[in-house]
């Protein structure tokens, strides 16, 4: 998801809602992160950004994350607890790297 800063709302990345996989890609040869995130259904391309040394992720809920870059703030709404803890765990081993 992404913030509607305007309407203050949270809003779906990419075109419709649905269920996305969301991945933590670690690019080895420079040591960056990126995170990208494809609808289940179609493949659509709803989140692709780069993480940063120093990023806040923060764990807004169980299963609510969230980030932001100097453009927007991202939000991933988990399925389930261990999705959420999973993720979060690649996430915050990936900023120790950074
Ligand atoms: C300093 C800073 O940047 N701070 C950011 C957070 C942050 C901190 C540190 C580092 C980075 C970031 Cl990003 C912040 O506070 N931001 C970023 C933009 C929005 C927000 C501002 C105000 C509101 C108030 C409430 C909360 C919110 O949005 N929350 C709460 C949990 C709750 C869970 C689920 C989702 C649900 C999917 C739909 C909706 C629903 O429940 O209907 N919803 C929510 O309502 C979700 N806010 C925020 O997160």
């Amino acid at each position: 998801m992404v913030y509607d800063d305007v309407n203050k709302k949270w809003i779906p990345s990419g075109s419709s809602s649905g269920l996305s996989k969301v991945q933590l890609y670690h690019h080895q040869v420079n040591n960056t992160f990126r995170v990208v995130g494809r609808k289940l259904q179609d493949h659509e391309i709803v989140i692709n950004c780069a993480i940063l040394k120093g990023l806040k992720y923060n764990q807004a809920t169980v299963t609510f994350h969230q980030w932001r870059d100097n453009k927007q703030v991202y939000g991933l709404n988990f399925s389930s607890k261990d999705d959420a803890d999973a993720f979060a765990r690649a996430m915050l081993q990936a900023l120790d790297v950074l």
